[in-house]
C-alpha cells in the first residue's frame, strides 16, 4: 500500500523563519533587529521577494523580504539554508554583499539584508 508523506508537505516560507535564523546564527550570520530598520522605500519585486532600500544605524541597505506565498518543502528549505550560508561566505567586488538576515517576530516575515546597489543596477 502506498503512503503519502505528509511530513514533506509544502509550507509558506515564514513558517521556517525561526529555524532558518537559528541555523544561520550558528555560522555567525548577522541577525539584524527588524525594529531598528527605518526609512523603507520600495524598489521592486521579483518572483520570490520584495525589495526596499532602508537604513539601519546610519547605513543604507537593500532589504529583501521573502514572499509568504512562496511555499517550500523540507528539501527546498535545506537547499535555501545552504545557499544563504554560502552567500555569507562569498566576498567579491562584483557580487552584491550579503550582510545578514532579519526576521519580524510576530509575522515570521524573513528578510535578507544586502548591499544597496546605488545606481539601481545589479
Ligand atoms: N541589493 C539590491 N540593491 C538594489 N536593488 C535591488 C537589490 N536587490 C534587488 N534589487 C531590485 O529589486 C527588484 C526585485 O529584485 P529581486 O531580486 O527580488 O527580483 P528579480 O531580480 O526579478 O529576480 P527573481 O524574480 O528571479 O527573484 C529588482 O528591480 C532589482 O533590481
Amino acid at each position: 500500500m502506498e503512503c503519502l508523506n505528509f511530513s514533506d508537505a509544502e509550507k509558506p516560507i515564514n513558517e521556517y523563519s525561526e529555524l532558518l535564523e537559528s541555523y544561520l546564527k550558528k555560522y555567525n550570520v548577522e541577525c539584524f533587529d527588524y525594529s531598528k530598520f527605518s526609512d523603507p522605500k520600495y524598489i521592486g519585486h521579483g518572483g520570490f521577494a520584495t525589495v526596499h532600500s532602508t537604513a539601519f544605524e546610519g547605513n543604507k541597505y537593500a532589504l529583501k523580504k521573502l514572499n509568504n506565498n512562496w511555499c517550500i518543502n523540507r528539501k527546498a528549505f535545506n537547499q535555501l539554508k545552504c545557499e544563504l550560508k554560502i552567500l555569507n561566505d562569498v566576498e567579491h567586488q562584483n557580487i552584491i554583499k550579503f550582510h545578514g538576515i532579519s526576521r519580524e517576530q510576530i509575522s515570521g516575515d524573513f528578510m535578507i539584508v544586502l548591499q544597496l546597489a546605488s545606481d539601481g543596477s545589479l
